[in-house]
């Protein structure tokens, strides 16, 4: 198996490629303070380990429960938000069949979501479809007491107590969450529960090679081992090749054109299967490293789609941007263009090429356009989308996301901004405890 590989040749118009190498023994000392959680936030460094860390009988265990759920199943619900939501979810799009909810001869269950919103038609249209299908619910929280799964969780716990008895229910239910505190842990623990515990050292954004990923990913019918070993594998290359490898390189870049005044990082792809790929980096980065007033605001678009609508902005607005490609080797499928008597659309000069061929020239065509339109471009290059690359993928960008937050000077492992909105929520809606708080913000109003 080859390796990703990252290339920043396109960023040297904008940067010194030698003070993009001058980052080195700074980046090296940051990686041993991830490794010997010795640097900031270092009680959340359990993920750095996990992917050489998982052995075999957890993962059979979860392989066991998705198999119970998958044979119970026609809709698995994954119950949950922000890293407890958008880790599953991009690997599961990243692998699955674009249509995959409209195929008809299948053997998975259709992984729907809940709890990473709080809209009321979404809610209604959800307990509508699952009202006369047979459904499960994998709920994922944390810290047990987020509002919004809370909220889905006890709509959707009730849907399944008037469907099924109280022993079919609580065969179709597993709960993820921390080992002894929250709502949820008390509750598991009455109804008595499958659960898995999310480690008090591994934070929601950090947790994709957690039972928080791995069990939905496996529900989905995707190969979690690869998946894993991927992970593993990028783990072992980063430690080796430490200040030389791709996440080191990548963290190093990144804040050279931060302080080269590129705010904005938009991360590409030009498979729409990444999409959510893109959310979960946008969690991970923003979260670690927005803060303090500081850090480099995550972007992200789906091009060709995009170009057509942002495009004009990446190649003429403000210079403040900077773009990170995934760049796709190879597809795992093949169209290739037909041939057509009358050529009315123009398009035989493409007959017999595939479109892949069309996709690669938009993506050459574009970075060459954005870089000469003032845009530095850094690509990652995936040699394919399978689950061992995308666990290649995700552990790089952690990996790469401690340093980075590091080099920034800030605890790439809190969000206590989060907070803010949560409690003016719950003053607006008057929660017990929040008396005082209510007063206050009723008189802004
Ligand atoms: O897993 P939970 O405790 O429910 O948290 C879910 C998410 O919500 C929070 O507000 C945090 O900002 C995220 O970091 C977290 O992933």
């Amino acid at each position: 198996m080859e390796n990703l590989k990252i290339n920043i040749s396109k960023t040297f118009d904008f940067i010194s490629e030698e003070k993009v190498n001058g980052y080195k023994s700074e980046v090296a000392s940051h990686l041993k303070s991830l490794y010997e959680k010795t640097g900031r936030g270092n009680d959340y460094l359990g993920w750095v380990n996990l992917p050489s860390s998982i052995d075999d009988t957890e993962l059979a265990d979860i392989e066991a429960t998705a198999a119970s759920l998958r044979s119970k199943a026609d809709i698995v619900v994954v119950v949950g938000i922000g890293g407890s939501y958008l880790g599953a979810r991009a690997v599961i799009d990243a692998l699955s069949n674009s249509f995959d909810h409209l195929l008809t001869d299948r053997k998975d269950p259709v992984v729907v979501y809940a709890g990473q919103n709080i809209g009321e038609d979404y809610t209604a249209e959800l307990l509508d479809l699952l009202k006369d299908k047979s459904f499960a619910l994998v709920v994922i929280s944390k810290s047990g007491t987020t509002t919004e799964p809370a909220l889905a969780f006890r709509l959707l716990k009730d849907l399944l107590e008037s469907k099924y008895s109280a022993n079919e229910t609580k065969e179709r239910i597993v709960a993820i969450t921390d080992a002894k505190k929250g709502a949820l842990r008390t509750l598991a623990n009455q109804k008595g529960y499958k659960t898995y515990v999310i480690p008090d050292d591994v934070g929601g954004r950090y947790s994709v090679l957690t039972p928080v990923g791995l069990l939905p990913i496996a529900v989905a019918g995707i190969d979690i081992r690869a998946f894993v070993k991927g992970a593993q594998d990028m783990e072992k290359t980063t430690a080796h090749e430490a200040e030389n490898s791709a996440a080191a390189t990548y963290a190093a870049v990144r804040n050279e054109l931060y302080r080269n005044g590129k705010g904005t990082e938009i991360l590409v792809n030009y498979q729409p299967k990444l999409h959510f790929v893109a959310e979960w980096w946008k969690q991970l980065y923003g979260e670690s490293e927005g803060k303090e007033h500081k850090g480099i605001f995550p972007a992200a678009v789906d091009f060709s789609t995009d170009l057509h609508s942002m495009g004009q902005y990446i190649q003429e607005g403000v210079r403040n941007i900077f773009e990170t490609v995934l760049s796709v080797n190879k597809a795992n499928r093949e169209v290739i263009i037909p041939r057509d008597e009358a050529d009315l659309d123009g398009l035989n000069y493409l007959a017999g090429k595939r479109v892949d061929k069309v996709n690669k020239m938009a993506e050459l065509g574009t970075l060459l356009a954005h870089v000469d339109g003032g845009v530095p471009n850094i690509q990652i290059e995936i040699p394919e989308l399978n689950a061992y690359y995308i666990g290649q993928l995700l552990y790089f960008f952690e990996i790469a996301c401690g340093i980075s937050g590091y080099i920034l000077g800030v605890n790439p492992f809190d969000q206590p901004g989060v907070e803010a909105y949560k409690s003016n929520m719950f003053a607006l809606l008057e929660k017990p405890g929040f008396e005082e708080e209510t007063k206050a913000i009723k008189a802004k109003l």
